[in-house]
């Protein structure tokens, strides 16, 4: 049944002539091939489903931000939102605006400033590659597979055309909001968005957040069940930016997007969905991928507001 959905929605992605733009500001995600799209659905009995381009490498970009905002939250507890808001910004990801009006607090952990003011808070003193090599062990923990790792090559074609994030970190930094060195900072949050996943190791990974913080296949428990609950609910209300209220309104799952075109959506009880597609619509979203996961909506009922 999973699978033939899969398989139907493979299948109808294939026809569409319109794929969207594939992010170029970040030249390295410029020479990704918009031809390809791949799905997959991890449910807590085990079992994960694929199909199309679902072993692929992507660059999980934004996405990492679920990961860095989990290990936050464990680290810090509630003060983690001394650092960072939690309301939804109805602005682009790279947006300075409210930044001002708000002393240089960002809304939420999931737009740029918002998961730079995240990596400031779990950085306690340490080097980039410390906090790196927590990130990547925290990946491999809650993905079950130790294979996952950076793509230097995209965190230096970032590090290398910095000049937007750089001015958002520097600005927080100006209403000493940031307390480390702004280098240092937006080194480990580069590097955290070059992670490259399969459809499949990310379902994988986003388990936790389907079973109330425990990955049922593995038994690892990440995060408490309210922790869990929250990060569901940071996800539906910010994990697509500006674009958050089309996809809660078109999907109605917790969902967090990446320019790298990939998506992660928790169907909570239910499922965790991977769905990648390279071109991005007009707010940065995968424009395929947000269409599966309508598809797989529809087909499987699997929304937070119908039952
Ligand atoms: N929306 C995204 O995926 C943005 C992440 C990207 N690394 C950036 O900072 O611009």
């Amino acid at each position: 049944m999973m699978q033939q959905i899969l398989d139907d929605i493979t299948a109808q992605m294939a026809l569409e002539t319109d794929r969207g733009k594939v992010a170029d500001y970040i030249p390295q995600l410029a020479h990704v091939n918009p031809n390809q799209f791949g799905i997959s659905v991890a449910t807590p009995d085990g079992q994960v489903y694929s199909a199309g381009d679902a072993n692929t490498l992507f660059s999980i970009q934004s996405i990492s931000k679920v990961f860095t905002l989990t290990i936050g939250l464990s680290k810090l507890g509630s003060t983690l939102w001394n650092h960072v808001g939690r309301e939804p910004s109805g602005d682009p990801f790279n947006s300075i605006t409210i930044l001002e009006y708000e002393s240089g607090r960002p809304r939420n952990p999931f737009i740029n400033a918002g998961a730079i003011a995240v990596v400031d808070a779990i950085t306690m003193g340490r080097e980039p590659e410390e906090i790196l090599d927590e990130i990547i062990q925290f990946v491999h923990f809650i993905a079950d597979d130790a294979s996952i790792c950076f793509d230097y090559k995209v965190a230096r074609s970032e590090i290398d055309h910095e000049d937007r994030n750089a001015a958002l970190a520097h600005f927080m930094k100006s209403f000493g909001h940031l307390q480390y060195d702004v280098d240092k900072i937006l080194n480990t949050y580069f590097h955290q968005c070059s992670i490259a996943m399969s459809c499949e190791q990310l379902a994988r990974a986003g388990l936790f957040l389907v079973s109330n913080g425990i990955n049922q296949p593995t038994g690892a428990k990440v995060i408490s069940p309210q922790q869990s609950k929250r990060i569901n609910s940071l996800m539906m209300m910010c994990g697509h930016y500006d674009g958050s209220g089309e996809f809660a309104y078109q999907v109605g799952l917790p969902g967090k997007s990446g320019v790298g075109g990939g998506i992660l959506a928790i169907a909570p009880g239910k499922g965790a969905i991977a769905v990648w597609s390279p071109g991005l619509n007009s707010v940065g979203n995968s424009k395929l991928g947000t269409k599966a996961l309508e598809l797989l909506g529809e087909r499987t009922g699997w929304s937070v507001f119908s039952k």
